[in-house]
């Protein structure tokens, strides 16, 4: 028995949920689906193992507030990776849990109607029906991993995951990593430290045992086998970049001095851009340099990427929002992102193999 005026005095309600199951059979994964996300999940293995020579882009908007935008955005991500396949792979950034410094919009799971109604349940099938959408179309799909749970809702629809800087030294994310079925890049901190990063990988490659639910929604010991394919992402931090070839060198030596293999992804947003959009070309073709001349670390880039560059406010009206315009951190815009990859392209058709 629970017992009031001493537990969950500032707990106000339990709304319930699906259990994971209900919503896979309610929104099944699709043949098609299932062999995007298979081949998405390979091709990064085998780039992180050198096995494909490929850089891996995660690209796309900051968070995913409006389907209809987003969708239209993977099509045309879709058009772009047939185009360039040969020297990249793309994978689109879908990030619906958004860690705020403080308060703000928890992203579309949270409050999908973005209205502070926080119906998590309809946001949790929204998202499901969207990455679903986006796999149909052959675009594999990455995301942030916030929630320790969400991952069974969603975790068959993901090829490949990000913590994020203000979570990497977190117990609880380290040990879902142990269990995720993606590789996961680990952001350094927000400070700039690539330390809890690697101590985040030496971690998760470990089996863990920690509390969670399974398909049935029941709380249940989860049981992991560790997971080999953690990486680190340098994202800047502390009010200086770290995408230069000396920060990059620096992380090599972090990585082999913890007996780590050097594989290393420049997120070329955040602190590496000053979270200035329009800079995000400059660290992408200063990374695209850095591999033309030889560099063996760098296996993948981040680039926050929308229809319409930059970001608004959430206005009061929803009916204000401008389309395909990220509603949390500034994006570069669609033509920018065509002309950053295709440059990208040419230049890496050149790298030593
Ligand atoms: O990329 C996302 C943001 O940088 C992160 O969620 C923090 O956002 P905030 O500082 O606006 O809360
Ligand atoms: C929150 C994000 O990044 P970081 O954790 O690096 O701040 C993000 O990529 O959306």
């Amino acid at each position: 028995m629970i017992t009031p005026d001493i537990e969950n005095i500032n707990v106000t309600s339990f709304a319930p949920m699906p259990t994971p199951e209900e919503l896979h059979s309610t929104l099944p994964i699709s043949e098609r689906a299932f062999d995007t996300v298979m081949k998405g999940r390979a091709d990064l293995r085998n780039i992180i193992d050198r096995k494909d020579p490929r850089l891996f882009v995660v690209v796309g908007p900051c968070s995913i507030h409006d389907p209809e935008a987003g969708l239209d955005y993977a099509r045309r991500l879709k058009a772009l990776q047939d185009e360039v396949q040969d020297t990249m792979l793309l994978v689109m950034r879908v990030y619906f849990e958004k860690p705020r410094t403080t308060t703000g919009w928890k992203g579309y799971i949270n409050d999908p109607f973005m209205d502070d109604s926080f119906r998590v349940d309809e946001g949790m099938k929204r998202a499901r029906q969207f990455l679903l959408d986006v796999c149909e179309l052959g675009l594999p799909t990455a995301t942030e991993a916030l929630d320790p749970i969400s991952p069974q809702y969603l975790g068959d629809l993901i090829a490949w995951t990000a913590i994020g800087a203000r979570t990497t030294e977190s117990q609880t994310h380290r040990e879902m990593s142990s269990g995720l079925s993606t590789p996961v890049g680990f952001k350094n901190g927000t400070d700039g430290d690539i330390e809890i990063a690697i101590n985040a990988i030496l971690s998760a490659a470990h089996p863990h045992s920690f509390l969670g639910i399974n398909g049935q929604g029941n709380v249940a010991v989860v049981r992991t086998r560790g997971n080999g394919y953690g990486h680190v992402v340098l994202r800047g931090g502390g009010g200086r970049p770290n995408y230069d070839s000396v920060s990059v060198a620096i992380a090599e030596q972090a990585l082999k001095k913890a007996g780590l293999p050097a594989n290393l992804v420049v997120d070329c947003s955040h602190a590496n851009s000053y979270k200035k959009p329009e800079l995000q070309p400059l660290v992408m073709s200063d990374v695209v340099q850095q591999i033309k001349h030889g560099n063996q670390s760098l296996v993948g880039v981040m680039i926050e990427s929308n229809i319409v560059s930059g970001n608004q406010k959430i206005p009061a009206d929803l009916a204000q929002l401008v389309y395909g315009c990220s509603v949390t951190d500034g994006c570069i815009g669609w033509d920018d992102t065509v002309d950053m990859l295709r440059a990208a392209h040419t230049e890496l058709r050149q790298r030593p193999r």
